[in-house]
């Protein structure tokens, strides 16, 4: 890719988030994330071309210095900044407008910088050039895996039923969605298989922004933000059957639809569980959390089934790490906001301190060191306080990163109708080799913290007031299976 050479044409909108926008190369394996600013800063904008670089760039030493080492290199792409013909951009920035969903124009492009991080596109992996079929990719936002302790926090409740399944209340009661997911994050990092496959039955009913699927870079399968309007299903299994046509699950040579889908979690839930696409996976680890710490009272999956034996996350998979790093956040926000107000105050009293603290990087193995060598004893000092709010951040950015799962079918090309006896056909199971990536990994704020308090309270406080008794309305036959309906495709 020369940036001197950067045409439109050649790019496409891919998609965003909060703060940033993806574009992605028609024909290269390549994505460019553009910073977004507030609407009303459009005119002029926060920071200078000097300060997006910085930006941009802690981005990339954040994700390759620090959550790299904490996640796992293998899973993780930190990219490099590149800076861009400012014409290429704003020519862009008009070609993607009108693909963008509403609810996400309160944000604008940076038109200004002509900086961006350039990233491998995970969702088209270069893998499926051997093959005829195009990998499927599948992308969750897990959030958070686990129970804070009760040592931290001031509501009961908050040790019962976990901050996702809570925030869903406050979210459908401000509209920001029109239906709750009843997809329940503790039980996707359970390790236990049923729960993984109880949680990504309910990612696929009400995905909201928690789970898309792309098909050969295109994204098939997300939620229509802010809209009520059905998912389509059918349009899913379409998709799907092609790349399960030899399940285990067919009748007189038609798989059904719950088959169909229950093969496909299985598949996703052995990449979840595996090292990453580079052999199998580790041996079970036990769950440190405790039972107590590790199953929501929200979550609709029957408890009494966890009996049955909850193995724990294999020590090398993806989710292990991901939550291993969430749980640097030991506080809860209610413990650390005092550690933070302690650091707030040294600053003020100290500015220059914050370079020595590194409060907003460098983002280094100095950094790294902090916050892994961190007392387990407050001794007082803004250094302890420091360190536990670097944890806490590291901890929010793997709270908020999502996992790219890119399934390639594997043997393909002895597919062919003539080739195969109708019975291998039909007995063997769907064969993928896959690989396993984590994104979004930017560094949170340090000046995030008192609002990450503030909408903590108002989660709380609305789950009390409205988010009771949801069990109630199921039956223990519909807990257990919540089948999704399908029509015949
Ligand atoms: O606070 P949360 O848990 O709602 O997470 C925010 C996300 O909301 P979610 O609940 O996942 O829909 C939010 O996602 P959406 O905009 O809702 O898609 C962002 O990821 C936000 O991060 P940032 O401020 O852009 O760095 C996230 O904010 P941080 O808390 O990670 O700063
Ligand atoms: N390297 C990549 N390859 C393919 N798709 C990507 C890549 N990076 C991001 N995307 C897509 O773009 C979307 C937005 O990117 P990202 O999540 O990084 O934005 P964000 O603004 O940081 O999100 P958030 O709302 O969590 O702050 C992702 O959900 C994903 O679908």
């Amino acid at each position: 890719m020369e940036v001197d050479k950067m045409d439109e044409n050649d790019w496409k909108y891919h998609g965003e988030g909060n703060k940033s926008l993806v574009v992605s190369h028609v024909q290269l394996s390549r994505v460019l994330r553009l910073l977004k600013y507030p609407a009303e800063d459009s005119e002029n904008p926060p920071q200078t071309a000097e300060q997006a670089f910085r930006q941009i760039q802690n981005i990339v030493d954040f994700s390759s210095n620090v959550m790299s080492s904490l996640l796992g290199e293998k899973f993780i792409h930190s990219g490099e900044v590149v800076k861009l013909p400012l014409e290429f951009v704003r020519q862009l920035s008009i070609k993607v407008q009108h693909q963008r969903p509403v609810w996400r124009c309160d944000k604008v492009m940076d038109i200004y910088s002509g900086c961006a991080l350039c990233l491998p596109n995970l969702t088209s992996p270069g893998l499926h050039q051997q093959t005829h079929t195009p990998p499927l990719c599948i992308e969750i936002k897990p959030k958070c895996g686990f129970l804070p302790s009760p040592k931290h926090v001031s509501k009961d409740i908050k040790t019962k039923v976990c901050r996702f399944c809570m925030h869903q209340h406050y979210k459908v009661a401000n509209g920001k969605w029109k239906r709750r997911s009843l997809y329940c994050p503790l039980d996707l990092f359970s390790g236990n298989r049923q729960r993984m496959h109880f949680a990504i039955r309910h990612l696929i009913e009400e995905p909201q922004n928690n789970f898309k699927i792309f098909k050969g870079g295109q994204c098939i399968y997300s939620s229509k933000e802010g809209s009520d309007d059905s998912l389509d299903l059918n349009s899913l299994l379409h998709h799907l059957r092609p790349y399960f046509l030899y399940g285990n699950n067919r009748i007189n040579g038609h798989m059904t639809s719950k088959a169909l889908l229950s093969d496909f979690i299985q598949v996703l839930v052995n990449a979840l569980l595996s090292g990453g696409g580079e052999g199998g996976g580790g041996g079970g680890v036990t769950d440190r959390r405790g039972e107590g710490r590790s199953f929501c009272e929200a979550s609709l999956y029957n408890k009494e089934r966890i009996r049955h034996g909850s193995q724990g996350l294999p020590s090398d998979s993806v989710l292990f790490r991901i939550l291993q790093t969430q749980m640097l956040d030991s506080l809860d926000i209610e413990g650390l906001y005092p550690l933070y107000c302690r650091v707030e105050q040294h600053l003020q009293d100290f500015p220059k301190e914050r370079t020595r603290l590194q409060i907003d990087g460098p983002y280094n193995e100095a950094f790294l060191e902090k916050l892994q060598k961190c007392s387990t004893e407050d001794d007082g000092s803004v250094e302890f306080a420091a360190a536990k709010v670097h944890q806490y951040r590291v901890a929010m950015t793997a709270k908020d990163c999502s996992i790219m799962v890119a399934l390639v079918p594997s043997g393909e090309e002895e597919d062919d109708d003539e080739g195969l006896s109708a019975q291998r056909r039909l007995f063997r199971p769907p064969a993928f080799s896959c690989s396993v990536s984590i994104l979004d990994l930017d560094p949170k704020p340090f000046d995030s913290i008192p609002r990450q308090l503030r909408l903590d309270q108002k989660i709380v406080l609305c789950y009390l007031r409205t988010g009771s008794l949801p069990k109630g309305i199921f039956t223990a036959a519909e807990r257990d299976d919540c089948t999704l309906l399908f029509h015949p495709v």
